[in-house]
């Protein structure tokens, strides 16, 4: 049985990441990039599928859905170095205390993950096992030793393991192992490597050295954080989790850095969210934005208008790493998939869909930098009316909506209310500055069309409430960014009556569905999933803008309680079973927390949709 999903931690190099677990496995990591195919793979199989084990020798057993065998005479806590992402995991046995530093070094060329073991007191023995199986595990490589490794290869892949000081390995059951022991004081450090096999020999690193800068590095971000308010730490470690989500060479930001942690256990609904959505990435931007992270919202919105160049009528909802816009949805059929939730997907075809909320999203987040003083960029402005023209073709379509639904395109109000924004905030960028180009009036009518309709069909009088599409009697919790967004004043009936509804419809045990569990006709999938957290941070957002501030308050924190003990969030959570569900840890989740902070007790910004 794999570990339970919050059972793991994250580490990255701002290019990919892995998962670590609180075993001291990694069963999590894709090289070299986030989308790349992963090495050890055993999160959605077994450990044949690849993972790295570093653990006390009598921490070792057969597995057991409480873990390996043995463990319950030790004792495992685990804690982030503040401001960082370099994880130390400690192990109290019956021979000693023992830590391992686990963490991805800033990148010069090749990707490495370091692990540092440390004696703390008594003499510990320690057993490492890698099973090294590229292309999602299904690739064993073939072992050799050169230059003091001992060497994975297979095809364009290779993997380079050494030790500081050299600890004696041996290849037994398609794995390489060792054993060792460290007194207090005494370190061991392992360097993985990963390298293009038709090249020489990755350069060496220093792992002591790689220590030190990386924790200066991530502290120097973490230092410019400037929310100060209450649960610092928990926005704080989001934000640093949104950091580490962003692959550095071209700005992009994934949705998460897993793929198919299941919405429900057993159950279809997996995805692979290794790949930038606009609408997640905007989310991110905004949420970088108000703590004061200038120089990432540069780089995306940079990244934005590479990705979006050509025909707008082209513009995907979500793009590869660089931009790239084929991204075939496959089924890897020799992985069982975590506790056995197949089918694991590797690419997404919801990037074919229309998703009308998207391009609210995106004007929102380009009117979002100017506010914030990024230098102007032409282009900008020009992709934004040709967004803009597009719309007013299009929006009067049914779409897939921002639940990307694989049923038939609704109406969704929703989508349209964002619209409605696109429009608005064009508007407000003309009024505001007459010499930009573009045909306001055209638009003012456009913005009015969109918010009449709405009113119209998306409003249900009898119950007082805005329904998730025209003319259903469903609802939705995207229906909570109404207020946020500035289609109506938070005291307008309508928005109390749809807060108030969407609560008490949508309420699963505490914490907020993205829609009734009844719905599989409009997502068009079979089974049941979680409580979705963001929807659940903007309920907290709506009750606090609709002045039952200590509700609000009281939803947070229970919120802000679901993190792992890491301070890390999955996409959904199961409120009776009590675990993350779904991919992780996931932008939207830690979004949502910064977001809400922000409203609760800080300067949330009243244009953002996120
Ligand atoms: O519900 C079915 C859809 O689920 C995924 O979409 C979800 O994740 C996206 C990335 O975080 C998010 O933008 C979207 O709002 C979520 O519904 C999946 O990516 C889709 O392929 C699938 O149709």
């Amino acid at each position: 049985m794999r570990p339970h999903i919050e059972d793991y931690a994250l580490i990255g190099d701002h290019q990919t990441a892995a998962l670590v677990g609180r075993d001291g496995s990694i069963d999590w990591l894709c090289l070299p990039r986030f989308d790349s195919p992963a090495c050890f793979a055993a999160l959605l199989g077994g450990e044949e599928n690849g993972h790295w084990r570093i653990a006390p020798k009598t921490a070792e057993g057969p597995e057991t859905a409480e873990g390996p065998e043995g463990a319950a005479e030790h004792r495992t806590t685990r804690a982030y170095r503040p401001g960082s992402l370099v994880l130390d995991t400690e192990w109290e046995t019956p021979d000693g205390s023992v830590r391992v530093t686990d963490f991805m070094p800033q990148r010069d060329r090749a990707p490495d993950v370091v692990r540092i073991v440390e004696g703390l007191s008594g003499r510990v023995t320690l057993r490492g096992t890698l099973r090294l199986r590229f292309d999602y595990g299904s690739v064993v490589p073939w072992m050799r030793r050169a230059d003091g490794h001992r060497v994975a290869v297979a095809g364009p892949d290779s993997a380079w393991l050494r030790s500081e000081p050299d600890v004696h390995t041996w290849g037994e059951d398609f794995g390489t192992h060792s054993e060792f022991t460290v007194e207090a004081g005494e370190t061991v450090a392992f360097v993985l490597t990963w390298h293009p096999s038709h090249e020489k020999r990755p350069p060496l690193i220093d792992p002591h050295e790689s220590l030190r800068h990386s924790l200066e590095d991530w502290q120097a971000w973490a230092d410019r954080c400037r929310y100060e308010g209450p649960h610092r730490e928990a926005v704080l470690r989001s934000l640093l989790t949104l950091k580490a989500l962003i692959f550095a060479p071209t700005g992009g930001i994934v949705a998460a850095p897993t793929s198919s942690l299941p919405e429900e256990i057993g159950g279809v609904r997996n995805w692979d969210y290794r790949y930038c959505w606009l609408r997640d990435s905007t989310l991110t931007l905004g949420a970088l934005l108000s703590a004061g992270y200038l120089d990432e919202a540069e780089a995306w919105r940079d990244w934005l208008l590479r990705a979006a160049a050509g025909d707008p009528a082209d513009l995907q909802i979500m793009y590869g790493l660089a931009g790239e816009r084929r991204l075939p949805e496959q089924e890897l059929d020799w992985l069982s998939g975590y506790r056995d939730s197949r089918p694991v997907r590797t690419g997404n075809d919801a990037a074919h869909q229309l998703q009308l909320d998207v391009y609210g999203e995106v004007v929102d987040s380009l009117a979002l930098a100017r506010r914030e003083g990024l230098k102007a960029q032409p282009h900008a402005w020009r992709l934004q009316l040709a967004l803009l023209d597009f719309l007013e073709e299009t929006w009067r379509e049914p779409d897939e909506g921002l639940w990307e639904v694989r049923g038939p395109r609704r109406h969704f109000v929703h989508s349209k209310v964002m619209v409605w924004v696109a429009a608005d905030r064009t508007v407000r960028a003309m009024e505001e500055d007459p010499e930009l180009p573009g045909d306001i009036e055209r638009l003012r009518k456009m913005r009015d069309a969109v918010h009449r309709e709405v009113c119209e069909r998306g409003y249900d009088a009898e119950r007082g409430t805005f329904t998730q599409y025209y003319g259903s009697s469903e609802l939705d919790a995207a229906l909570l960014l109404l207020p946020r967004v500035g289609f109506l004043p938070p005291d307008d009936p309508r928005v109390l009556g749809t807060v108030d509804a969407v609560r008490d419809e949508l309420t699963y045990k505490g914490f907020l569905r993205r829609y009734s569990a009844d719905e599989t006709v409009v997502d068009g999938l079979p089974g049941q999933e979680g409580a979705f957290l963001v929807c659940s941070f903007w309920l907290a957002d709506a009750l606090h803008m609709t002045g039952r501030k200590k509700e609000a308050r009281e939803l947070f924190e229970r919120l802000v309680a679901l993190r792992n003990d890491v301070g890390l969030l999955a996409e959904e959570y199961d409120p009776v079973a009590g675990r993350q569900l779904g991919n992780f840890p996931q932008a939207f989740s830690h979004i949502g927390l910064v977001g809400t902070a922000l409203t609760l007790f800080g300067t949330a910004d009243e244009g953002g949709g996120g």
